[in-house]
Order: structure tokens, then C-alpha cells, then sequence
């Protein structure tokens, strides 16, 4: 694996290959090229810290700034071309590796996935079109029900627990009554639903290689996924001040898990950050071109009785020069940040029952899908649907 040194001042795509045999540290430790990969990075200012026991590594320094040392990605890179393409044992040999990756970290970078950069960027060009309309205008299509759950949703509006900054737009598979018209912004409608398409199908795909590692029936997602209607969702982080989302309590999005199976996520810039052992130790899961990423949600959490593991993430200050920083100072503002989400949700009369193998006890009781998603939709918006919405129970 090729290695990296990483400065956490400068921009996320500022990375410079380790040449040295030796790394010196402070106080006059060392660390041997052999036990380099070992090291991982620990947060945005934090420290290295070796995987596996041992002393931490603190910042080392050279002339440039100080640097901490990570592998190229701190989650792994998967090509996904041999699951959608290759013979039997290959598809195999990539759900194996996506398996694993879930089970590790609970997070996947895919590329070879079916939809080019290109087509990303498209989207992105779409979407900041949407978000720049009048502030009037998206408000006329503000989602209104939790059961629904599909329209515009303002800044401040959604969060469970802390507040966020940003907007979103949310589309579905069946009906999109609360999105713009042709007239409005031309071809939105269109551009979306095929767009969700192409993430149906991957997800799917995504699934269907769980399923064959999982031991369970090829077909096992697809049923689960026949009637599902999973949520598209466009995201714009507005410029902020960094003293606002540095504040407690504050972020772009708050730390969270996501509900549903699984999420696919394509992102532009910086400031995605991850904590896959729920330690508070947040990584920094920034984009890399050509890759969307994959993490696991609460009910693929519950289905594998914790095999898999949904993960805490949030999004805040993006990793930015020193000198970025210095010149936004603590008022300044923070550049926008967009990303999109697809988060998969099973069909609504689904039922969710842990897959206890070997004796193993079940960790968790059986829950609708449907039910499950309402509840914790309506928990996340209460403050525009209202405090009777959280009051569904399961
Ligand atoms: O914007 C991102 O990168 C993450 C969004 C997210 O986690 C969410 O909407 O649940
Ligand atoms: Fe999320």
C-alpha cells in the first residue's frame, strides 16, 4: 500500500509520498519504515497513534508544517468492476472484500461502480442550480410529512439533539410532488429520477454481494428492495462562519448514524469526518475522485446482529491550508460544501429481525422497516412537523 504523509493544515488533496526509511519524532523517538502502516491518524489536529499497541507517535515535523502519517485513505478503496462483471469467484473474492471493509469500519470507498465522474459532476452542476433558486422559492416545496418525506428542507430545520447548518432536497421513487417544474429549473425532475435510478441499481448490487457473503438468498435484498422507496437527498452546506459550526453543539451535520440499510455518498470537498468505533476519535473521510462512498446504517447494523457496523459521522470544518485559515480567521466565512446522499431503505412491510448464527443471542428486537423509518424521520424533523410527529411508537 503506497504511503502518505498528510498535513492536516493544508488543502485534503495536499499530500506528499514518504520517501524516508526512518521517521524521526519528537524527543528524539523514531518510527522503522516496517512499522509505518501501522500508524493511523487520529484527527483533524490530533496525533498518530499506532494501530496496534505501543507508544503514540505524536506529530513529527519537517521543514513544511507538521505532518501525521495515514495510508492513502483511512477506509478502504474497493473496485467494484469485477463484482458487476467478472466470473462467479470474482464476485465472490470483491463481496468478500466489501464484507469485510463493513465489518472492520463500517465504511467503503467504491470506484468502478457504474456511474463516471462526470456523471457526478452533472449532478452536482444540477444541484447547485436548485439550491441557488430564491430562498421563496424552494420554501413553497418545504417537505411537510414524515411519512412523505420528500420536498425542500431549510436551513436549521432538520437535526436530533444539536443543530445543523445546511439545506437539503429530498426526491423519491414514486412521487416527487414538492420539486421543481420544468418551467422552475428545466429538466430537474427528469435528471433526478434518472439519476436515482443508476443509485437504486447500485445499491442493490451493493447488497446483493452482502447477501452472498452473508449466506443468505442472492435474492434476499432484491425482494427486500422491490417496493422500497429510498430517499435522495442533495445537500448544500452554506458558507458559515467557522465560530458557528465550531461551537458546541453545532456542526455542517451533527454527529449521527444514518437509519436505513446502507448509504451511498458522493461529496465535493472536505469536512466529512468519521468515528467507526464510536471512541469520539473522528477521521477524516475526505473525496476522492472517481469514488462514491458507502456506509452502513442502523438496519443492516441490527439485520447482521452487529457484524456490520453503522458508524458515527459528521461534517465540519473542512481541512484548509494554514494560510486558508488564517486568512478566514474565527468570523470569517467558510467556503460552501456540496454533497448527495442515497440513503437505502428496505420496502415499508419489511420486517428487520436479527441473523443470530452459531448460538449467538439476538442483540436486537424485530422492527418494521416502515415504522422504524417514520419514527426516526419524524424524530429528525420535529421542529418543522410538528412534536406530535415523534410520537410514533414502534
Ligand atoms: O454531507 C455529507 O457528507 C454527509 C451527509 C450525511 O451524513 C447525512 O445526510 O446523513
Ligand atoms: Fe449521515
Amino acid at each position: 500500500m503506497p504511503l502518505w504523509a498528510y498535513d492536516p493544515l493544508a488543502h485534503s488533496a495536499h499530500r506528499h509520498c514518504i520517501t524516508t526509511k526512518v521517521l524521526h519524532l519528537p524527543h528524539g523517538r523514531k518510527v522503522e519504515e516496517r512499522d509505518i502502516p501501522k500508524l493511523i491518524y487520529a484527527g483533524r489536529y490530533g496525533r498518530c497513534q499506532p494501530s496496534a499497541g505501543g507508544q503514540e507517535a505524536e506529530f513529527y515535523s519537517t521543514e513544511s508544517a507538521y505532518l501525521t502519517i495515514m495510508p492513502e485513505s483511512n477506509f478502504p478503496i474497493l473496485s467494484f468492476q469485477e463484482f458487476l462483471s467478472g466470473s462467479e469467484e470474482e464476485k465472490r473474492a470483491v463481496a468478500q472484500k466489501l464484507y469485510n471493509a463493513f465489518h472492520n469500519f463500517g465504511w467503503v470507498y467504491l470506484k468502478d461502480f457504474g456511474i463516471t465522474q462526470q456523471e457526478i459532476d452533472e449532478m452536482f452542476s444540477m444541484s447547485k442550480k436548485y439550491f441557488e433558486r430564491p430562498i421563496e422559492a424552494k420554501l413553497k416545496e418545504t417537505l411537510k410529512d414524515a411519512e412523505v418525506n420528500q420536498g425542500y428542507t431549510p436551513d436549521g430545520a432538520e437535526a436530533n439533539g444539536g443543530t445543523d447548518h445546511k439545506e437539503c432536497y429530498e426526491h423519491r421513487r414514486f412521487c416527487n410532488d414538492l420539486s421543481p417544474s420544468d418551467e422552475e429549473l428545466k429538466g430537474f425532475k427528469a435528471f433526478m429520477d434518472d439519476f436515482y435510478e443508476r443509485c437504486f441499481n447500485l445499491a442493490v448490487s451493493v447488497l446483493q454481494a452482502l447477501a452472498l457473503v452473508m449466506d443468505l438468498d442472492i435474492n434476499y435484498f432484491s425482494t427486500a428492495l422491490a417496493k422500497a422507496d429510498p430517499q435522495l437527498r442533495l445537500l448544500h452546506y452554506m458558507p458559515i462562519q467557522r465560530s458557528i459550526i465550531e461551537a458546541e453543539g453545532h456542526a455542517r451535520i451533527i454527529p449521527h448514524t444514518d437509519f436505513g440499510l446502507c448509504t451511498l455518498l458522493f461529496q465535493e470537498s472536505g469536512g466529512l469526518e468519521v468515528d467507526p468505533f464510536h471512541t469520539g476519535n473522528f477521521l477524516p473521510a475526505t473525496p476522492i475522485p472517481g469514488t462514491c462512498v458507502i456506509n452502513v446504517a442502523d438496519l443492516l447494523q441490527r439485520l447482521s446482529n452487529d457484524r456490520l457496523r453503522s458508524t458515527l459521522h459528521r461534517v465540519t470544518t473542512p481541512p484548509l491550508s494554514k494560510e486558508a485559515l488564517e486568512k478566514i480567521g474565527e468570523h470569517g466565512l467558510l467556503p460552501a460544501r456540496y454533497s448527495t446522499a442515497f440513503f437505502v431503505h428496505p420496502s415499508a412491510d419489511i420486517d428487520i429481525d436479527p441473523i443470530a448464527r452459531d448460538g449467538e443471542v439476538k442483540k436486537y428486537s424485530k422492527v418494521n422497516a416502515g415504522e422504524w423509518r417514520v419514527m426516526n424521520t419524524a424524530k429528525n424533523y420535529s421542529s418543522i412537523l410538528g412534536s406530535e410527529a415523534t410520537q410514533i411508537k414502534v
